[in-house]
């Protein structure tokens, strides 16, 4: 698998500079390969116990939200809300985003992802400042506003301020509100962006960019938006993905490699497999 990723990083950084001898069709057979061995990887995983793995850095499931330290107000939010342990998903996932990494995280539709989302981005705000610090794309109008609520629930006690960014809603309430100081944005790509050039959201504070279903993004095209946004954002920034469950790995990968490549990162892998059982098979895959 090393070997693999070497040749990967090596091959986009040809295609990154322009290297004429780059050549795309090594790229897919690469592609190819990664998926089919990180596959074998995940199923080998799956057959033993999560803290008899070797060779795999692990992050062990944190059971309760008490064991996360995440601040008081927002633990009362999250219980408020009605949750009471996180699920198998944030269990593994939120950890490793507040302490700073790049995460990929793929699990089933309804297991909480979108919670995940939520309550990672309102332990990373410091709601002192009124700067944008949380920038959080979807692919629909629905998730991203969706996102939103859940944010402005979870964050109720910390007065958490969030706005929804979408297409086909007033431009003029946009400008309004990111201009009386907001903490996360939650939004589609396109108005984002256009956003972001207008200068009415302000990026030098982001320290998160959060790409939800990322794979749905690219598959419906949004991936120039993607890195037009990208382009735009602080160089230090961290970079959480979540896939839907049959999502096509390398889509993601692209973007991953893309990003590593030029400024060199921690990825934490986190899949779920198995359609009746949740399997938790985290992976630290250094690039
Ligand atoms: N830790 C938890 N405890 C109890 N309920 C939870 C927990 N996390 C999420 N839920 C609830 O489970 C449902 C699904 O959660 P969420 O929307 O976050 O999942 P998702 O993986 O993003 O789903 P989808 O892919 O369908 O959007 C929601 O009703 C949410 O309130």
């Amino acid at each position: 698998m090393e070997a693999l990723l070497s040749q990967f990083t090596f091959l986009s950084d040809q295609a990154l500079q322009g290297n004429k001898n780059f050549d795309p069709s090594a790229m897919e057979d690469l592609m190819k390969l990664f998926e089919i061995e990180s596959y074998k990887a995940w199923a080998a995983l799956e057959l033993v116990e999560e803290k008899q793995v070797k060779g795999a850095e692990i992050t062990m499931p944190i059971l309760s939200f008490d064991q996360m330290g995440l601040k008081d107000e927002l633990l009362r939010g999250i219980y408020n809300y009605g949750f009471e342990k996180p699920s198998a998903i944030q269990q593994r996932a939120v950890m490793p985003i507040i302490n700073g990494r790049d995460v990929i995280a793929q699990a089933q539709s309804g297991t909480g992802k979108t919670s995940m989302v939520a309550l990672t981005v309102c332990q990373v705000v410091d709601t002192a400042s009124r700067e944008v610090q949380a920038l959080i794309l979807s692919p629909t109008r629905e998730l991203a506003s969706q996102t939103e609520k859940v944010i402005r629930t979870i964050g109720d006690f910390m007065n958490i301020q969030a706005h929804a960014c979408i297409g086909g809603k007033s431009v003029g309430e946009d400008i309004r509100k990111l201009e009386n100081g907001v903490h996360v944005v939650s939004g589609t790509p396109g108005r984002v962006c256009d956003m972001i050039k207008r200068r009415t959201l302000r990026t030098r504070a982001i320290k998160l960019l959060i790409l939800n279903e990322s794979d749905e993004m690219l598959s419906r095209g949004f991936k120039d938006q993607i890195y037009d946004v990208y382009r735009h954002l602080p160089p230090e920034l961290q970079v959480p993905f979540s896939l839907s469950y049959r999502a096509l790995f390398k889509f993601v990968l692209f973007f991953v490699i893309r990003r590593t490549s030029s400024i060199g990162s921690l990825i934490t892998v986190v899949m779920f497999l198995g359609t009746t059982s949740l399997c938790c098979l985290p992976i630290f895959t250094q690039f």
